[in-house]
């Protein structure tokens, strides 16, 4: 079963969710079902990239990672795109860990596959109102239910209060698993700009925000790492 790619790139650091700072390669596979407003990749699935897109078997993917990361690497992680769209997502990650590597996933919540069982830190990014997207949140909780709790983690962007409130409400629906609030990068060219006071001044706003509540005292703020080093570049 091929898989559709658009990008292998790393080493690097995760710079987002439960795994933040690890050293970690990336496989981005192409194509969405939403179309998010603020979406740092839309290249995915926006018709821009679609040249770029290679139909690859788990074994090409592995012999690139090998090609591109060496002895370099002993964790991957897919993003997409949706790679939650793709069956043959399966065999690239039992192949990885006949490697002894780890694997992690970033997915939205919209579509469950049996593989998703076996990822070793799944984030699953539902979206809030900015994205202009409508989660189904019946839909959600059948995936997190098939899901094995320890795995997984839920990371909500969050740009302005009436996220904020969604965010609320998704770590209200499912309060055992961890949860993380991911502050919005509104810069989303992708030159090597300096935008990192910027975005450090809209982490720290919703820091504060998190500060004054009380009811998300069991929650992680986060910047993403990679942009504030590299802002919006491909490949890093
Ligand atoms: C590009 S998405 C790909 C995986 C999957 N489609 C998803 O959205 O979870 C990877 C992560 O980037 C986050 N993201 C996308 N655009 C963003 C932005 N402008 N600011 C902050 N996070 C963003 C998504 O919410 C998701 O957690
Ligand atoms: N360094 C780095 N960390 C990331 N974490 C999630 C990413 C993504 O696009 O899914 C991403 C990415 O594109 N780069
Ligand atoms: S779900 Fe993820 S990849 Fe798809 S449009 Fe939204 S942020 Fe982009
Ligand atoms: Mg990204």
């Amino acid at each position: 079963m091929k898989i559709p790619v658009l990008e292998v790139f790393g080493p690097t650091i995760q710079g987002e969710g439960a795994v933040i700072g690890r050293k970690t390669m990336f496989v981005r596979t192409a194509g969405c079902d939403f179309r998010c407003s603020w979406c740092d990749s839309k290249f995915t699935w926006d018709g821009t990239a679609k040249d770029d897109i290679r139909m690859m078997t788990a074994e090409d993917i592995f012999s690139e990672l090998q090609a591109v990361g060496g002895n370099r690497f002993n964790h991957v992680t897919i993003s997409g795109g949706n790679p939650a769209l793709i069956k043959g997502i399966g065999s690239l990650v039992s192949l990885i860990h006949e490697h002894g590597f780890e694997v992690a996933l970033e997915t939205q919540g919209s579509k469950f596959q049996n593989w998703m069982t076996d990822i070793d830190q799944l984030t699953i990014s539902p979206k809030p109102p900015s994205s202009q997207m409508i989660q189904d949140l019946t839909i959600l909780d059948e995936v997190i239910q098939q899901l094995p709790q320890e795995n997984i983690s839920l990371k909500v962007v969050t740009f302005d209060e009436t996220d904020y409130q969604f965010a609320k409400m998704i770590h209200q629906r499912y309060p055992d698993i961890k949860f993380y609030l991911q502050v919005g990068n509104p810069y989303l060219d992708d030159t090597v700009s300096h935008h990192t006071e910027k975005l450090l001044n809209h982490y720290e706003r919703l820091i504060d925000r998190v500060m004054t509540d009380d009811t998300m005292n069991q929650v992680f703020v986060t910047p993403q790492l990679h942009t504030l080093l590299w802002s919006n570049k491909k490949g890093v």
